[in-house]
């Protein structure tokens, strides 16, 4: 799905990352973890080929960037981050946010096709918003406008669904029943790629880690194997114990002796 090899990025003569290798099988639901600055977007930008490498090479989906039209790759991921909700037109009536992904355009200037309208209905009821669909975005709630997202990027059947902290703002109840409609996303045929700042958001169908520091990954494989206090401290550089509860890894910061 994803192959990335000897991955370097520099730029004002720094080094933001420095040789990240990362294959995505089919089957595989990864999560990038690691402090602020580490590099982490800028992975998920080269994956969807908003920024290109200094030097190593990116296959995404059997294509290697640099001899493709990667607009035609880009038609089969989703790509959610922060910037593409501000880009959404408060006004418009959900359904029509939802239909527009279907075309990988913004906003539409002439009528929608019915098929795509009813599309994007099924898509909002699949993740809870059936009977929001002809309410203005705006007046949705942070989670709820993140699920919106969610169904808009399913209009396009992706392959790949690439997520950049997808929970930060969302409270408790909103931030679970997000991961609850990505959990049913992510049993059809689609692989996720998910950055976060919250271990505890790996939900189950999450089946690998890559923990990232100062542009490299500390560690990378299956989650059980990565997600170690030994690990962990490498790359936050603070004593951490987890837990593992209903499949889930929560996390308690030590008390180091002598502190
Ligand atoms: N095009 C660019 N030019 C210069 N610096 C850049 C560029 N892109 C990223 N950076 C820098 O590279 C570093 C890594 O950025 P990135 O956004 O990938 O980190 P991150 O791990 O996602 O951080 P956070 O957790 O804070 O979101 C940052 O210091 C950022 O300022």
């Amino acid at each position: 799905m994803i192959h990335l090899q000897g991955l370097t990025f520099r730029r004002e003569g720094r080094d933001i990352l420095r040789g990240v290798d990362l294959k995505v099988n089919p089957g595989e639901h990864w999560a990038i973890l690691g402090r602020n600055g580490c590099g982490k977007s800028t992975i998920l930008e080269m994956v969807t080929a908003y920024q290109f490498p200094t030097s190593g090479t990116v296959d995404v989906l059997g294509n290697r960037y640099g001899t493709v039209d990667v607009r035609e790759v880009r038609r089969r991921i989703g790509y959610i981050s922060p910037a593409l909700i501000e880009k959404m037109e408060l006004g418009d009536p959900l359904w029509e946010i939802v239909a527009s992904g279907a075309f990988a355009f913004l906003r539409f200037y002439e009528e929608v096709p019915e098929e795509v309208k009813t599309r994007a209905y099924e898509e909002l009821k699949r993740v809870g918003l059936g009977d929001y669909a002809e309410h203005p975005f705006g007046t949705l709630s942070q989670g709820e406008r993140k699920k919106a997202l969610l169904a808009r990027t399913m209009m396009a059947s992706p392959r790949l669904l690439i997520l950049d902290e997808p929970c930060a703002g969302l409270d408790l109840y909103e931030r679970e029943k997000f991961l609850q409609s990505l959990t049913e996303l992510a049993e059809s045929d689609v692989s996720l790629l998910y950055v976060t700042h919250h271990i505890e958001e790996i939900i189950p169908v999450i089946t690998h880690v890559a923990l990232m520091a100062e542009g490299r990954f500390v560690s990378s494989g299956p989650k059980k194997d990565v997600l170690t206090p030994d690990k962990l401290r490498e790359a936050y550089d603070l004593p951490i114990d987890v837990r593992w509860t209903h499949d889930r890894p929560w996390i308690e910061v030590r008390k180091e002796s002598g502190q």
